[in-house]
């Protein structure tokens, strides 16, 4: 699985230990930056993370801040986008079963590594449920791009 990451300055260690994870698990990243603890603009990183799902040339992405609240709402202004902010492993499940996720963002400055690691793998090995309802839902959240 090909995912996009991205991080501002409040996420460089977690995004590295992501990424080191995943490439562990044979997972190919594609790294959008930050790369240096010097301030910048989350949005600067998640925008092109976000973009690289949305037009397919990654499967799944994974953005991270302080917070994990910029970056969540970068992502989730790229059209095709639905990035769940995440703090715990039953919601990356639940976010994949039901809302068909494509994105995750986390919180450095809340959610430790090890946890972090967990919601990570829930998220990316749990797979969309296909239910009808859910389906429906999916449809008309995406529908309110189209105004
Ligand atoms: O959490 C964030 C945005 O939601 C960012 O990671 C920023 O770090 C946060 O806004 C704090 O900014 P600062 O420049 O590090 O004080």
């Amino acid at each position: 699985m090909k995912i996009a990451i991205a991080c501002d300055h409040g996420a460089l260690a977690l995004k590295e230990a992501v990424k080191a994870h995943l490439t562990a698990r044979g997972m190919e990243c594609v790294d959008f930056g930050t790369f240096t603890k010097d301030s910048c603009d989350y949005p600067d990183f998640a925008r092109p993370a976000a973009e690289a799902v949305a037009s397919g040339a990654c499967e799944r992405g994974i953005v991270m801040c302080t917070t994990g609240i910029g970056v969540s709402i970068t992502a989730n202004k790229v059209h095709g986008i639905r990035c769940a902010l995440l703090s715990d492993p039953v919601s990356a499940r639940l976010t994949r079963e039901h809302n068909d996720a494509n994105m995750m963002a986390l919180g450095a400055g809340f959610v430790g590594e090890l946890l972090a690691l967990e919601i990570v793998d829930t998220f990316l090995d749990s797979p969309f449920s296909n239910g009808e309802r859910h389906k429906r839902r999916i449809e008309k959240l995406m529908a309110v791009e189209q105004g």
